[in-house]
């Protein structure tokens, strides 16, 4: 897998970086939060801005922000606002997550955005370009809580945000049958070794999808999310125990 350094975070190489999210609904759960994800020691920490009570108000996120990068050092941060046909919490005009994000990534304290590969090929863009040109890196998504497409159809979306200029394509998907999972893996693995020229995420949630957040290293995807105070999507698990998890499949793999 080729490898992209962010700060001085490397995805792509040695253990799955482990992404925390925050996902605190007001001003003060999220400064508590924030401290308590942090000790935690996560690789980057994901602000789920979509369960903010002030998710509507610009300059109140901004300001949000700062308050996390202040707290953090080498973590990364990562802003999310996943949408409600994605598994998230609000719904917005399609207009408002791209003023949102813009917003975000413009404040330059961020270092990851996800933007969700449905929003739009011309929205999409812009935001690539946007992040681009603050020096901002982009780990573009899709979800689906349903189901687990075919393997083709899941290269297909990762490749697709590869051409849009994803720095790190992403996919989780959820399985109904351990058969599933495995079509999520070897769809990680044909990507990671034929198609891919820069890392992927990619998840199987719930319990029966568990083993994708645990052997990315082998199948090849970079990073992975365990639970802070709360789970953002089923079969996240607490931070020590997927640490353990990660380091033994590193260690003997
Ligand atoms: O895209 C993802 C992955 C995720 O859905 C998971 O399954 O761990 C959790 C979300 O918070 C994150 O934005």
């Amino acid at each position: 897998m080729a490898i992209l350094s962010v700060g001085k975070t490397v995805l792509g190489e040695g253990l799955p970086k482990i992404i925390v999210p925050l996902m605190g609904t007001t001003t003060e759960e999220l400064v508590k939060e924030i401290n308590e994800v942090k000790s935690l020691k996560p690789d980057i920490v994901e602000w789920r801005v979509d369960v903010y009570e002030h998710v509507d108000q610009i300059d109140t996120v901004q300001e949000m922000i700062s308050t996390l990068r202040s707290v953090l050092s080498d973590e990364l941060l990562l802003f999310t606002f996943r949408s409600h046909k994605e598994g998230g919490n609000k719904e917005v005009p399609v207009s408002y997550y791209v003023e949102l994000l813009q917003a975000a990534i413009r404040t330059k304290k961020i270092d990851l955005v996800d933007v969700e590969l449905f929003t739009g090929e011309a929205y999409v863009k812009e935001l690539v370009e946007t992040a681009e040109e603050n020096g901002v890196y982009v780990i573009m998504s899709n979800h689906d809580f349903e189901k687990t497409p075919s393997k083709q159809e899941i290269i297909t979306r990762l490749y697709k945000m590869q051409e849009l200029g994803a720095h790190i394509p992403k996919i989780a998907v959820m399985p109904k049958s351990v058969k599933d999972v495995m079509t999520l893996l070897e769809a990680t693995n044909t990507m990671k070794t034929e198609y891919a020229d820069r890392p992927i995420i990619t998840i199987s949630m719930g319990g029966t999808g568990l083993i994708s957040r645990l052997a990315g290293e082998c199948f090849g995807s970079a990073a992975t999310f365990g639970a802070g105070n709360q789970v953002s999507a089923p079969g996240q698990i607490p931070v020590p125990e997927l640490r353990r998890a990660l380091k033994i499949l590193h260690k003997y793999q």
